[in-house]
């Protein structure tokens, strides 16, 4: 792992098939016991990265509701700034730790907009968020360990960059299809499977028709 950024965990629920949602961004997996195995996670991290259209769909809280524990900082990669004001990240943003990262491609408008809120706003990349820049600051920040919880778009970011430690996946019992439906990971992908990061399967634990398998980078 390199000094310069934190400890980086991938993870997601999927169907058998791979799909983290169908094609209408229906993304109900995971089991309340798989919840409360994830919570528990997000409880011993520092922050908790998502994407804008994670956002955008799921209208998510990221914070630790199943179990006791402190809320991570919540992370979300918006590089124009257009996540709406209304949105419970935003609307509870006085309660909870938040920063919204963004690149230079964000307008004077939006900037202007988000400085109303309590966040932090983190500028870290000319187009798209540069990932390995915006780790490097969050290093500076003394955020030592992060749980990337999608979605598929943002999952291709940090694997495509080799910028992360560990996969945590729970295969959910359900079969999805389409091929516009949403994979665990989007973007290009890898051409050749050699250009794969290699795994090594360190646990799989069952939690009735559930199974939650742990990775970590060779
Ligand atoms: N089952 C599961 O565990 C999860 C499912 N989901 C589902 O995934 C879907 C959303 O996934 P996606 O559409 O792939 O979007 P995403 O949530 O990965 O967001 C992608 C967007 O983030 C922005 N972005 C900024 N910088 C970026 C960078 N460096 N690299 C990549 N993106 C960057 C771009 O606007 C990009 O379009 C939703 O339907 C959500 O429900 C999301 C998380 C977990
Ligand atoms: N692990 C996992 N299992 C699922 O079935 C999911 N749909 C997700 N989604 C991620 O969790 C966020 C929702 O968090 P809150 O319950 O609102 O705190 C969602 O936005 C995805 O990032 N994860």
């Amino acid at each position: 792992m390199e000094k310069s950024r934190p400890y980086v965990i991938l993870s997601a629920a999927t169907s058998i098939d791979g799909k983290i949602a169908t094609v209408t961004g229906d993304s109900k997996l995971s089991s309340k016991q798989d919840s409360i195995r994830l919570h528990n996670l997000r409880s011993k991290v520092d922050a908790i990265i998502v994407g804008k259209n994670t956002v955008l769909i799921d209208d998510p809280m990221l914070t630790v509701r199943y179990t006791r524990g402190k809320n991570p900082i919540r992370i979300i990669l918006d590089s124009k700034g257009t996540i709406s004001k209304n949105s419970k990240i935003i609307q509870t943003s006085n309660k909870v730790p938040t920063i919204i990262a963004v690149s230079n491609q964000i307008s004077k408008s939006n900037l202007d907009k988000l400085k109303k809120f309590p966040i932090e706003i983190i500028v870290a990349g000319k187009n798209s968020i540069n990932i390995k820049l915006l780790l490097r600051k969050l290093s500076d920040k003394k955020i030592k360990s992060i749980l990337v919880e999608g979605g598929g778009t943002i999952n291709w970011g940090f694997i495509k960059y080799d910028l992360f430690d560990e996969l945590i996946i729970t295969i959910s019992p359900f079969l999805i299809g389409g091929k516009n439906a949403v994979s665990l990971i989007e973007g290009n992908g890898f051409r050749k499977i050699s250009n794969s990061p290699n795994l090594r399967l360190k646990s799989i634990k069952r939690l009735k028709n559930h199974l939650v398998l742990n990775y970590a980078k060779v």
